[in-house]
């Protein structure tokens, strides 16, 4: 898919969107009719000998929307039960109509009880979910969870926050999630993308201009989002012209991982890439490394004469680096460069947000941060995801208080620039969760970014190869097999194949 329907809608602007539809005279009912039929569709696709369909109905649109697949599934000459929430006679305007169509008397919600062969249609809550769910919704939910009947989600398992993939007291676990016009981050954010199954988002008719009432800045990273800048290497390109990568060694007992950083800088496609290591470590380093070379660094103002040779195009400093103040230093004293901080590096401002966030604050955006969940907690306290902000929001909210490119590191990372682009990446294997591997992606970040790729598409690409290569690497990988990974990711192929049309560009 290409276009603007990659981006992501949060619920509150596909509210605003089917209000929009419905004033320019688009029939809503028309639209609630093509959801819940295609939720039958899906559902009768997936499930061919089906015993029982059992449809769970709200008190919203979503139970609308639940009415119309129920009646199709006993058009389609299924046995159908329906379960609603409250008092189907207090329902309202198209879910109303939809209830009145189905001519089906629903049964409480309580005297739901899986049988072997049903299948759920969960038409609960969608985009409306507004609290935690409780009583009895909740008890329905556990009972199905406990029977591991399949559940085909209408919009978003219920439970499931559109926004921020989190759960509201309690949620479906669903083998199938059909959602309409575009996805919502709940369904990429973790555990929401877990909870979904498989996801189909379909076309109801709601006319994709009015993608244009959304903001457009959030998107699902994939290389339509930055192989335009991606610098692929010119056959005839000179070493020095592909930008040349620091990496600043721990100490003796510390060196592998700016080793593994720096490799996978020099495959990302770095013309050069020099380890940065104190004399101490120096010997250790230099028995370790054929192809990146290795220079004396001890004191600041070893960093300052490394950082003012402007062949130099971006560092990476922090991985085994260990935290306190040479840290913090380093990293100010690389303030006019390209710079990658992670790990240690991050760490060690935890008390010092506004010195790191001041030395970077003027000019392009080029200071990178790669926190994982723990190192995200230290650096940005006061904007951890909790109820009401989600992942999403944190790292957005993250990277415009210190004027950098946020990495919000996960099996759902998040990449977000001061100027609220997001993307949400979603190519990652489990398997990828092994030490090390936070290195590399430090290092092919680097390597990016020495080839003077912007800061956001640096990231982003960096974390899709990251996630490519580890794919390719395949389970019982380790951080040591994916720089080669990543070089048969670029070579044999695999990004190409996936490489979209120039033309669909960004969606940004
Ligand atoms: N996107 C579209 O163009 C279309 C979407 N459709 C479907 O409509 C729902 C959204 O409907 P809405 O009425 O806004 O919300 P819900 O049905 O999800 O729920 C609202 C309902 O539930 C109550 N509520 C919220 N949280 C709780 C809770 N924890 N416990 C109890 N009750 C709760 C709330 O007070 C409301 O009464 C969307 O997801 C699509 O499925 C259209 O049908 C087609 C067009
Ligand atoms: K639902």
């Amino acid at each position: 898919m290409s276009g603007p329907l990659e981006m992501l809608v949060t619920p509150q602007e596909m509210g605003r969107i089917d209000h929009a539809a419905a004033a320019s005279g688009i029939d809503s009912y028309a639209l609630m009719r093509a959801a819940g039929t295609a939720v039958a569709a899906r559902l009768l696709a997936r499930f061919p000998h089906v015993e029982r369909v059992a449809v769970l109905c709200g008190p919203g649109n979503n139970g609308g929307d639940g009415y119309v697949a129920a009646r199709a599934c006993a058009q389609a000459g299924v046995p159908v039960v329906v379960h609603s929430l409250g008092d189907p006679a207090k329902l309202e305007g198209d879910a109303r109509h939809a209830f009145d169509d189905a001519g089906m008397q629903p049964q409480a919600l309580a005297d739901y009880h899986p049988q072997g062969g049903d299948v759920v249609v969960d038409a609960l809550f969608g985009a409306g979910l507004s609290r935690a769910i409780e009583g009895e919704a909740a008890d329905c939910i556990d009972r199905i969870g406990e029977a591991a009947t399949p559940v085909v989600a209408i919009d978003l398992p219920s439970g499931v926050g559109g926004d921020s993939g989190a759960v509201l007291g309690t949620a479906l676990q669903a083998v199938e999630t059909v959602t309409f016009f575009a996805r919502k981050p709940g369904h990429l954010l973790m555990p929401g993308r877990d909870l979904c199954g498989t996801l189909s988002v379909v076309d109801i008719g709601i006319p994709a201009r009015y993608a244009s009432l959304a903001d457009s800045r959030v998107v699902e990273n994939t290389p339509a989002l930055w192989q335009h800048v991606f610098p692929h290497a010119q056959a005839a390109g000179h070493k020095f012209a592909r930008g040349h990568l620091g990496v600043f060694s721990g100490p003796m007992s510390a060196t592998g991982a700016a080793r593994l950083s720096a490799e996978a800088g020099l495959t990302a496609g770095a013309g050069l890439v020099t380890v940065a290591s104190s004399g101490q470590a120096l010997a250790v380093n230099a028995a370790h490394l054929t192809a990146v070379m290795v220079k004396r660094v001890d004191t600041l103002e070893d960093v300052r004469d490394f950082a003012s040779d402007n062949r130099m195009k971006a560092f990476v400093l922090g991985p085994g680096f260990g935290v306190g103040a040479k840290v913090r230093d380093y990293a100010l004293a690389l303030r006019e460069n390209a710079l990658v901080l992670d790990a240690d590096g991050i760490t060690a401002f935890a008390e010092e947000r506004p010195a790191l966030a001041e030395a970077f604050s003027a000019g392009d955006t080029r200071l990178v941060v790669t926190p994982h969940a723990g190192e995200f907690a230290r650096l940005f306290p006061d904007f951890v995801p909790e109820e009401g902000r989600s992942k999403l929001d944190a790292a957005r909210l993250a990277a415009a208080a210190i004027n950098a490119i946020v990495v919000f590191k996960g099996s759902d990372t998040v990449i977000a620039a001061p100027d609220g682009r997001a993307a949400i990446n979603t190519n990652a294997p489990p398997w990828l969760a092994t030490a090390g591997a936070g290195d590399v992606l430090s290092g092919i970040t680097g390597g990016l970014l020495s080839q003077s790729m912007p800061a956001f598409e640096a990231a982003a690409a960096a974390v899709w190869l990251h996630g490519e290569a580890a794919r390719h690497a395949g389970p019982g990988m380790t951080a040591d097999d994916l720089p080669q990974a990543l070089a048969r990711v670029q070579r044999d192929g695999l990004f190409a194949d996936r490489r979209f049309d120039g033309s669909a560009g960004r969606t940004s």
